[in-house]
């Protein structure tokens, strides 16, 4: 279980079309297991630029992003999968859920070939009870509301039992009082596995709850706020 993310000078940019662009500029950060930490900022910033890099996705262009003090993405790519696979879920914006599949198969995609120490069907219909989906086990994703579809893709994120949580505006698209109960569901999983969990949101009411908001602006740092959740 991996304790602390360390980013150092951390830069990327972008090749294409002749251009350049420059997403993140010499970021320094730290990350606890155990947090919720909010990164807000305009459009462009670099939020989901950070979080790809910290999930391992992408690579930086320069600096250095350690896992309790371990330089993962040195590895080869089986091996930055491997890691992937147990130290992190992820949670996007539009859900990702696959048309064709049940919620609890889709629940299950993270464990197809993957050698587990549980019984992967146990294993999901836990998550799925977890999440406060026990009745729609064997629904299709257009028979659930957004907010369900969201907590089948959060039960997907946690059923491989990662320890960080990563997630691109989680309630983007859920009205208000959806979107804060997929928070408070985040809440219970940081409060009840400890996962560290980091979202990006543009919902500046949701930021306030975070233990610590991270303001970002055109590619920096502007401010690392530690927080009284309200
Ligand atoms: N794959 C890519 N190829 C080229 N440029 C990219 C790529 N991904 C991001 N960028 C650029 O990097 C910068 C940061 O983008 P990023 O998506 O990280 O911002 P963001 O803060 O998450 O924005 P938003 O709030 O709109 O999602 C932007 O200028 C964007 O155009």
């Amino acid at each position: 279980m991996i304790k602390q993310i360390i980013c150092q000078q951390v830069e990327k940019s972008f090749k294409g079309d002749g251009m350049k662009t420059v997403a993140l500029k010499k970021v320094d950060l730290t990350f606890e297991i155990g947090e919720i930490t909010a990164i807000v900022g305009p459009s462009g910033s670099g939020k989901s630029t950070l979080l790809s890099l910290l999930g391992t996705l992408d690579k930086p262009s320069g600096g250095l992003i350690t896992y309790d003090g371990e330089e993962v993405l040195k590895k080869n790519k089986s091996k930055i999968a491997d890691f992937r696979f147990q130290e992190i879920g992820f949670i996007f914006q539009q859900f990702h859920l696959l048309p064709t599949l049940t919620a609890l198969e889709n629940v299950l995609t993270p464990l197809f070939s993957r050698k587990v120490s549980y019984n992967k069907l146990e294993r999901a219909k836990e998550v799925l009870e977890q999440v406060g989906l026990k009745d729609k086990t064997n629904s299709l994703p257009s028979q659930l509301s957004g907010g369900q579809q969201q907590r089948v893709a959060i039960a997907r994120a946690i059923v491989h039992k990662p320890s960080w949580l990563l997630a691109d505006e989680p309630t983007g698209n859920l009205d208000t009082e959806t979107g804060e109960r997929i928070y408070d569901l985040l809440k219970e999983l940081n409060e009840q596995e400890g996962c560290g969990i980091l979202f990006v949101t543009h919902d500046p009411a949701l930021a306030a709850k975070a233990n610590r908001i991270i303001t970002m602006k055109d590619g920096v740092v502007l401010s690392d706020k530690v927080g009284v959740p309200s």
